[in-house]
């Protein structure tokens, strides 16, 4: 019998053989059907080969035990050869890598460039390949999904549901005339077995690219072609990162993990008062443009913008057309969550790429109020009194959230080389007297934009931008329900009907409404809640206006007498606790005292 022995079923000839049976030829082995995979792969010829060499040194294989020796010696040789091939293999591998035959580079994610050539592949549709797809209902998160339906891909393709790659499985493609291969790893982003999970709810990754060339400027021309790319698929909207804990512990991932998309908001959209937003841009642009000036004059290229007033006024909205315009995306962060210290904000605000907004909205949450001070030394007092030790103190009820951040930390970050390269500073506060002078200051604090709470200019400008002339049913045979008492009102009503154009009309309405709003007491926020509640009906936000102004009056007065009455139960706390810390002090005092006295009686009595 031709016996051809697989290297491979050792097992199940091993097998045969314990049952007594006959080693089968491999031809009915179920391992290898037909025996057609060794001579597929030239085996047999190698086999036959060994066969013919071994066997002329070892003579006949006749008897059955030389038959099991020259089995056995073969099938050694086999697996000696198999081995020797694949580190030939290698070796050559290894050869062509050192002599750079090949480029691999790695990107983090929560990095820009990461961002960047992922939106390239997705564009390329390199991950339609792929098998493993996470699925999320849409949402505003950033993220590069695909459109298995229609071979499409976009940012956001499907009205409900995105279909994220999981980037797994490598992918070999072609672009720009070079073969390349990209996998993704998790490099260091593994502790203890476990993986970090960003705030998309993404495993924090790496992605290594190989690309087959010994052209290094390959590389880079990848890399700007994908900014391009990025560039141009992000210039309607506005893309703002922040942190998540959960990534932000871990020192090798990049604290930005989260990203997100938010429509660009035309600048007009912003009512202020004349100028402002004008002054605004111009100065940031003027600043991107004199990167040259400033390395020039040795000044550090940064420029740092606060925004402060009333909330509902304006600021952060500023902040997000600003973005828009000139192209640049937001780096937020809250000094308020509570894994923020000095060591995070640094490390934070050093990974902000060049050319960025950073923004710390609240930023008064840094420095204590003298409100909280207040209590802060009330809680004190009571700890004190009452024996408790002074940790609990941070826990008092009612306190807005307090930054673990210190000013001596956040000076040297704006200060720090991490801040310069053309970044862009905005910070936003409520109470601009709770900043420390330091942090005021030109080079940290360069420009100071107040808002207030609306003219009426801006309530008027506010109602003309909710509605559009389209809004009012002018030109048709019904009458306008709205009836004016005045005159020039009533002209204006005559000249609907001969078809004066709607926005006349709508600018009287608006001249109405800003009447009966008072100056500097409502925040735009306010006005556009009461508008929203007439959406599509101007008429009706006209008649309303009166009574929504007296009813907030009320409703304010009644929260204030509220807020009073809060402060006063906390005062009276405090000094009850103030009163109990004295009338200790007061006995230990007293009882020092008598010790004194007792002291003195006993020394006196040797004398
Ligand atoms: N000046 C304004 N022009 C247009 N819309 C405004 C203006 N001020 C406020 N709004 C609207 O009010 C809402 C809140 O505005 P925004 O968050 O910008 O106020 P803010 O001053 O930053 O408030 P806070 O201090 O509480 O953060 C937004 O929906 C915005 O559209």
């Amino acid at each position: 019998m031709a016996f051809e022995p697989s290297f491979f079923p050792m097992g199940s000839q091993r097998a045969a053989r314990m049952r007594g049976g006959v080693v089968q030829n491999e031809e009915s082995s179920w391992f290898m059907p037909s025996g057609g995979i060794t001579r597929i792969m030239g085996f047999s010829f190698v086999m036959s080969l060994l066969r013919k060499v071994l066997g002329g040194q070892a003579g006949s294989d006749s008897t059955g035990g030389s038959s099991y020796f020259m089995d056995s010696v073969m099938l050694f040789l086999l697996g000696t050869i198999a081995e020797a091939s694949r580190r030939l293999f290698a070796w050559v591998i290894d050869r062509f890598k050192l002599f750079q035959y090949s480029i691999t580079a790695q990107f983090t994610e929560g990095d820009p460039v990461y961002e960047w050539l992922i939106h390239l592949m997705t564009e390329e549709k390199i991950w339609l390949r792929s098998r493993q797809f996470r699925v999320t209902a849409a949402s505003s998160l950033r993220q590069w999904t695909v459109n298995l339906e229609g071979n499409k891909t976009e940012g956001h393709v499907d009205e409900y549901a995105e279909y994220v790659p999981t980037y797994e499985d490598a992918q070999l493609f072609r672009f720009g005339g070079y073969w390349m291969e990209v996998k993704r790893g998790w490099g260091n982003n593994r502790i203890n077995g476990q993986v970090f999970i960003n705030g998309a709810g993404n495993v924090v990754g790496r992605l290594s690219l190989t690309i087959y060339t010994r052209d290094m400027g390959a590389l880079s021309a990848l890399v700007k072609e994908a900014r391009r790319r990025y560039l141009e698929t992000s210039r309607p909207h506005v893309v703002v990162h922040s942190i998540d804990q959960a990534t932000a512990m871990h020192v090798g991932a990049s604290p930005w993990s989260t990203a997100k998309a938010k429509s660009r908001r035309p600048l007009n959209s912003i009512i202020l008062q004349e100028g402002v937003i004008k002054s605004l841009i111009d100065d940031a642009r003027e600043f991107i443009k004199s990167e040259g000036w400033y390395t020039r004059a040795g000044i550090p290229h940064r420029r740092g913008y606060l925004l402060y007033g009333p909330p509902g006024t304006g600021k952060s909205s500023t902040i997000y057309a600003v973005a828009g315009e000139l192209g640049l995306e937001i780096y937020s962060l809250s000094l308020a969550a509570g894994f923020v210290d000095d060591s995070f904000l640094a490390r934070a605000v050093s990974s902000i790429p060049k050319r960025a907004i950073f923004l710390i909205e609240d930023i008064d949450c840094a420095f204590p109020s003298r409100e909280d001070e207040e209590a802060d030394t009330a809680s004190a007092h009571l700890a004190i009194a009452s024996g408790i030790n002074q940790f609990g103190m941070g826990m008092h009820a009612g306190r807005r959230p307090r930054s673990s951040v210190t000013l001596s930390g956040l000076l040297n970050v704006l200060d720090g080389v991490g801040s310069e390269e053309g970044k862009l500073f905005f910070a936003t506060t409520n109470y601009i007297d709770r900043l420390d002078s330091a942090l005021l200051r030109p080079g940290r604090i360069d420009k100071k934009i107040q808002y207030k709470l609306a003219t009426k200019a801006q309530a008027a400008a506010l109602f003309l931008r909710f509605y559009p002339p389209e809004s009012l049913s002018l030109n048709t045979d019904k009458p306008n329900p709205t009836q004016f008492t005045d005159e020039k009102e009533m002209e204006k009503e005559k000249e609907k009907e001969t078809g004066v154009s709607s926005i006349d009309t709508l600018r009287l309405m608006a001249d109405k409404f800003a009447d009966a709003v008072p100056e500097f007491e409502f925040s735009t926020a306010e006005l556009q809640g009461y508008l929203l509640m007439c959406k599509e009906q101007p008429e009706e936000a006209v008649k309303g206006v009166v009574a929504w102004v007296e009813q907030e009056k009320v409703d304010r007065e009644a929260r204030k007498q509220r807020e009073e009455e809060r402060k006063r139960a906390q005062k009276e706390k405090a000094s009850s606790g103030e009163t109990v810390r004295r009338g200790r002090q007061g006995a230990a005092g007293g009882s020092q005292a008598v010790a004194g006295t007792k002291g003195g009686a006993v020394a006196a009595t040797p004398a």
